[in-house]
């Protein structure tokens, strides 16, 4: 896998609860890649939480920071990247992931939910109604996600280690031209 990929960093995209980050960490593991996931490195930098950047400075700073980390990431090789589950909504950032394979994680609202309904730190997510929140942000996104090199649909009886598993075995299918050459 390693010699068709050649380095090529792999961007996973998804809802936010989708596994990203979870995926991602064991998909590097696997492919013996380095792993970053875009939030981290925004909170380390910022020095808080996602929530306080929402709060004390909004989203819109949030999403030039993760344009920015983005930009700075996509500079090195052998890298599997979490992204956040917005990261889709800025067109320079499809510019950034596009040097990369694009993984688009797709699970169902119901699953969704069934994870994060407890977890306070996604701020989008702090709503009277988080069920129609994640509907109407999937609605918005979807054209987004479907625009990934590789569509992974997720149910709810499969661990991280068999999607990460999956994943891999996708990869050679829609390797770019480009990264053969
Ligand atoms: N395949 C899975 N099966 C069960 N729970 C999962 C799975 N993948 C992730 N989770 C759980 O769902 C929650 C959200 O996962 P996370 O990796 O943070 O998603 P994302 O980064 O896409 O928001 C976490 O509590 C994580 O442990
Ligand atoms: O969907 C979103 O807009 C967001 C998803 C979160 O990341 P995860 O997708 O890893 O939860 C995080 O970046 C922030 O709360 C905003
Ligand atoms: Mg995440």
């Amino acid at each position: 896998m390693n010699y068709l990929l050649k380095g090529v960093n792999l961007y996973l995209t998804g809802m936010m609860g989708v596994g990203k980050t979870t995926v991602g960490h064991l998909l590097a593991h696997q492919l013996g890649y380095g792993f970053i996931d875009t939030d981290d490195v925004i909170v380390k930098a910022a020095g808080k939480s996602i929530n306080e950047i929402f709060t004390e400075e909004g989203e819109a700073a949030f999403r030039q920071l993760e344009s920015d980390v983005l930009g700075q990431v996509c500079a090195y090789t052998k890298l599997t990247i979490a992204t956040g589950g917005g990261i889709v909504l800025r067109r320079e950032n499809w510019g950034y992931m596009r040097h990369g394979l694009i993984v688009w994680l797709d699970a169902p609202v119901q699953i969704l939910l069934n994870r994060l309904g407890e977890d306070d730190t996604r701020p989008l997510l702090q709503d009277s109604d988080p069920e129609g929140k994640l509907y109407s942000l999937l609605q918005q996104r979807q054209p987004l996600y479907s625009q990934a090199d590789l569509h992974i649909t997720i149910t709810d009886n499969q661990t991280p280690e068999e999607i990460a598993t999956r994943i891999i075995e996708a990869i050679p299918r829609v390797l770019k031209t480009q990264h053969q050459n």
